[in-house]
């Protein structure tokens, strides 16, 4: 196998520092993790993992299970601190911050958050909640403004004829959208999706990945940063990609520099064939 290049992400605002070299202002990045490491234990789930988001870009994170996806987003969601290197989140670094300030301002759509849904939450409530903050609690003075918008959603991802339904009572596809109409609830200026694609049948996968796609291609959609397992769930509009295994970076950059057969070998371990039809990926061993 010949090497993997580990392009450099894009940078925020250049500045001519005192000493002549060039600084990058981190304060105007959506996400900038400098040499950060996740440790549990004595294991690594992170390592020196450098990192930069701009404003207008769509991440993947792509990588084989255990290699830290969850871990590096939930680094991102400001749900976990690192054990060492520093986190700047929409201006903001971790540490210095109330991340209850910082939560509202990115939507996190997981699996773990799915699993918290009470079944006998109401679909309109479960997408309304999420601009209180709170889960499977309801309360009475939700603004009209905040229920139309969260029926907005619920349109948008294709679900707003199930806003009265149980969550419990819906299809795994179902309860996907309905979670990415919440975690776009509080007009978000970064968006998490961990999987969002998983357990979906093939129609259900084809119809999310065209409604990420529209998402991805909206300039004033919020940032967004989807993790996946399989190159077929990329959305076309996604502009950049991560690469990760075993909790380090393989490559990072502009999704059609990085995206490919080689990286995607090195990333999974095994010696893949990718393939490109129009705006979206295919990929598979090599016989
Ligand atoms: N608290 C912990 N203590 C020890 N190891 C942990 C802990 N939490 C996670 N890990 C390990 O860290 C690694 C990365 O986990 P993570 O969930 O980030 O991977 P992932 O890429 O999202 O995986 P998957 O695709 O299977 O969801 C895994 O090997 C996991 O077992």
């Amino acid at each position: 196998m010949g090497a993997v290049t580990d392009h450099g992400a894009t940078q925020g605002t250049v500045r001519q520092g005192s000493d002549g070299r060039h600084e990058v202002d981190v304060t105007d990045l959506v996400v900038h993790l400098a040499d950060i490491n996740v440790r549990r234990g004595t294991n690594l789930l992170l390592k020196s993992v450098d990192w930069s988001v701009e404003l207008d870009e769509r991440w993947v994170i792509l990588g084989p299970n255990g290699a830290g996806k969850t871990t590096l987003l939930q680094i991102a969601g400001a749900e976990l601190h690192p054990t060492s290197g520093t986190v700047h989140l929409l201006g903001d670094r971790l540490g210095r911050v109330d991340v209850f300030e910082l939560r509202p301002r990115i939507g996190l759509c997981s699996a773990a958050l799915a699993n918290r849904v009470p079944s006998q939450e109401k679909v309109s409530d479960v997408v309304v909640s999420a601009g209180y903050a709170v889960l499977g609690r309801w309360r009475e003075n939700y603004d009209q403004l905040d229920t139309g918008r969260a029926a907005d959603l619920l349109k948008s991802m294709g679900v707003g004829h199930l806003a009265d339904r149980m969550f419990g009572t819906l299809s795994e596809g179902e309860r996907k959208r309905v979670l990415i109409a919440r975690a776009l609830m509080t007009d978000p200026e970064m968006l998490l999706l961990d999987e969002p694609a998983a357990g979906l049948d093939l129609g259900g996968r084809e119809d999310l990945v065209a409604r990420l796609s529209e998402l991805a291609l909206d300039p004033d959609a919020p940032t967004t940063i989807l993790v996946t397992h399989h190159v077929e769930e990329i959305p076309p509009g996604f502009t950049h990609a991560l690469l990760l295994r075993d909790g380090g970076v393989v490559a990072q950059g502009l999704l059609d520099d990085v995206l490919t057969a080689e990286n995607l070998s090195a990333t999974f371990g095994q010696d893949l064939e990718l393939q490109r039809a129009g705006d979206r990926f295919f990929a598979r061993r090599r016989t």
